[in-house]
C-alpha cells in the first residue's frame, strides 16, 4: 500500500492488515512516566496507542516494533533487500507532488504549551517530542533531521538539541535573525528513517522519503513556504535560535543521560494539526528499541556495503542492542582468505565513524545470537593474531569513556584460520532426526 501522504493512521492501517501486533490503552494515560511505562512494557514488541492527559489527539509509539516491521515498509524480505532498498533511496531521491496546506491542516494555535511532549525518566530535564523532524531550507539546499524538542517545566520555553550537522550548519548560517523552520510530528516513519540517513548536505531527506514510499506529497507551510509531508499529523512553524537556552539532561541511544547544554530556543509562531488523518503524536522512547533502529539501521546498511565490497561474501552484519546499534558491530563472513576478517572489520570501522568495537566471525556464526558469538571469541580469537587497535581515533560523542572526542577502537578477528577448519567445527549429536 503506497502511503504518499506519509500519515501515520495509513501506516498503522498497513501495519494492521500485515497482523503487526497492536495494543491500544483503555484510559488516558499521565504524560509523567505513565506513557513512557507503557512504551517499555512493549518496546521492540508490539505498536502502542494511547490518549495522553492534557492532550486533544491520539498518541502512537514502537511504529517500528520489530525488524520485520521496518523490512515490510521497505518492501523487504531479506536483509540484503532492506539494505539495497535504502541504499537505492539514497542514490535516486524521489520527486514531490505538491498540494494545498489548507487543504490538510488547520490552526491549533500557537505557544509551547501545545507541543505534544512527554516525561519519560526521573533525571529528564524537562518534558519532550521525540519524534520532531527539523524541515529547513536555504537557498537550494533543503535538509530534514530529526532532534528532540526539551519544554521546560514551567512551560516559558522550548529548546533544542543540535549536534553539529547540517541543521547546525544552517542556523550558524542564518546568524543572528534565527533560522525559519518547520517541525513535523506524527509522520510514516518511512520518513523518520530517510530523515536519519545522513546523505551528503544538500541531498533533500524528503526525497530519500519519496523513494521509500514510492512518492511523496509536500505541503508548503503558509508562513514560510517549507515543504512539509501532507499527512504529517502536526505541523509548527518556528524559528530556531539564535538565543539559547539549557536543554538535557536527557536519555540517549546507550541508555545514559546525555547531559544538559545551551541549545537553540524553538519560537513557537503557528501549530497546525492534521484535519484529513487521525493526527497521531508519535513518541519515540529513548533508548528503547525504535530509537535504536531508526538510528542504527542507515549505518548497519553503509558497513553491509562497505564490507561487501571488500571481502567477497558477508552472510549478516549487526549492530548489537547492547551497543545501542550505535557502537558495536559484529559480522559474519565466509572467509575466502585469513586476512579478510580484520579487513573486514577495518571496512565496518570506517563506514561508520562512531563505531568502536566491531567482532568478526565465520559464517557458521549467527551474530543476532550472543552466545555464539561470544563461543567464537572463546574458541577462535587470540590477541596476538587477531586483534586490531586503534588508538585515539574520533569516537561517538554518546560514549562516556571516551576522552575528548577521542576513544580506542578494536577488531576482534574471531574467525578460525582457513586450513585448520576442522578443529574449529563444533560437533554435531549423530542419528538421523
Ligand atoms: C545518535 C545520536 C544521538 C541519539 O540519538 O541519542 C548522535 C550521536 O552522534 P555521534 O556522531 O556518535 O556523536
Ligand atoms: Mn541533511
Amino acid at each position: 500500500m503506497r502511503n504518499i501522504d506519509a500519515s501515520v493512521e495509513l501506516f498503522l492501517e498497513e501495519a494492521r492488515s500485515r497482523g503487526a501486533k497492536l495494543v491500544e490503552a483503555p484510559e488516558p494515560l499521565d504524560p509523567r512516566y505513565e506513557a513512557a511505562r507503557l512504551i517499555k512494557q512493549y518496546d521492540g514488541r508490539g505498536i502502542v496507542v494511547y490518549r495522553v492527559r492534557g492532550f486533544g489527539w491520539p498518541f502512537a509509539s514502537n511504529l517500528i516494533a520489530g525488524r520485520e516491521t521496518l523490512y515490510w515498509a521497505l518492501g523487504a524480505g531479506s536483509d540484503v533487500e532492506a539494505y539495497s532498498r535504502l541504499s537505492r533511496a539514497l542514490s535516486s531521491p524521489g520527486g514531490f507532488e505538491e498540494r494545498r496546506f489548507s487543504s490538510f491542516f488547520e490552526e491549533a494555535g500557537s505557544g509551547v504549551s501545545l507541543l505534544p511532549a512527554l516525561r519519560f525518566y526521573e533525571k529528564d530535564g524537562g518534558s519532550y517530542v521525540t519524534s520532531s523532524i527539523f524541515i529547513a531550507c536555504r537557498g537550494d539546499v533543503c535538509n530534514a533531521s530529526i532532534h528532540r524538542i526539551m519544554v521546560s517545566d514551567d512551560k516559558s520555553y522550548a529548546a533544542v538539541r543540535v549536534v553539529p550537522r547540517h541543521l547546525y550548519r544552517m542556523l550558524r548560517e542564518a546568524g543572528d535573525k534565527g533560522l525559519p523552520v518547520a517541525v513535523v510530528i506524527g509522520v510514516d516513519p518511512r520518513v523518520l528513517l530517510a530523515a536519519a540517513s545522513s546523505p551528503s548536505y544538500g541531498v533533500f531527506e524528503l526525497g530519500i522519503a519519496s523513494a521509500l514510499l514510492g512518492g511523496l506529497a509536500v505541503c508548503r507551510t503558509p508562513l514560510h513556504g517549507l515543504p512539509v509531508p501532507c499527512g504529517s499529523s502536526m505541523v509548527i512553524e518556528a524559528r530556531l535560535g539564535p538565543d539559547r537556552a539549557p536543554e538535557g539532561p536527557f536519555v540517549d541511544l546507550l541508555q545514559l543521560y546525555d547531559r544538559a547544554r545551551e541549545e537553540p530556543v524553538l519560537h513557537v509562531e503557528h501549530v497546525y494539526v492534521n484535519k484529513v488523518y487521525k493526527p497521531y503524536m508519535h513518541v519515540i522512547l529513548p533508548g528503547g528499541y525504535e530509537h535504536m533502529m531508526l538510528m542504527g539501521f542507515p549505518r548497519e546498511a553503509a558497513i553491509y556495503e562497505a564490507v561487501a565490497r571488500t571481502v567477497p561474501h558477508v552472510r549478516k552484519v549487526r549492530l548489537t542492542p547492547a551497543g545501542g546499534m550505535w557502537l558495536h558491530a559484529v559480522i559474519s563472513i565466509e572467509k575466502q582468505h585469513d586476512g579478510d576478517g580484520k579487513t573486514a572489520g577495518l571496512a565496518a570501522l570506517a563506514a561508520h565513524p562512531s563505531l568502536k568495537h566491531v567482532v568478526v566471525v565465520d559464517s557458521d556464526i549467527d551474530p543476532d545470537d550472543p552466545w555464539e558469538v561470544e563461543w567464537a571469541i572463546a574458541t577462535r580469537f587470540q590477541a596476538d593474531r587477531g586483534l586490531v587497535v586503534i588508538p585515539h581515533a574520533r569516537g561517538s560523542t554518546l560514549d562516556p569513556s571516551a576522552r575528548e572526542g577521542l576513544t580506542y577502537k578494536l577488531v576482534l578477528d574471531a574467525t578460525a584460520p582457513i586450513r585448520e577448519r576442522e578443529r574449529y567445527t563444533r560437533p554435531r549429536i549423530g542419528g538421523s532426526s
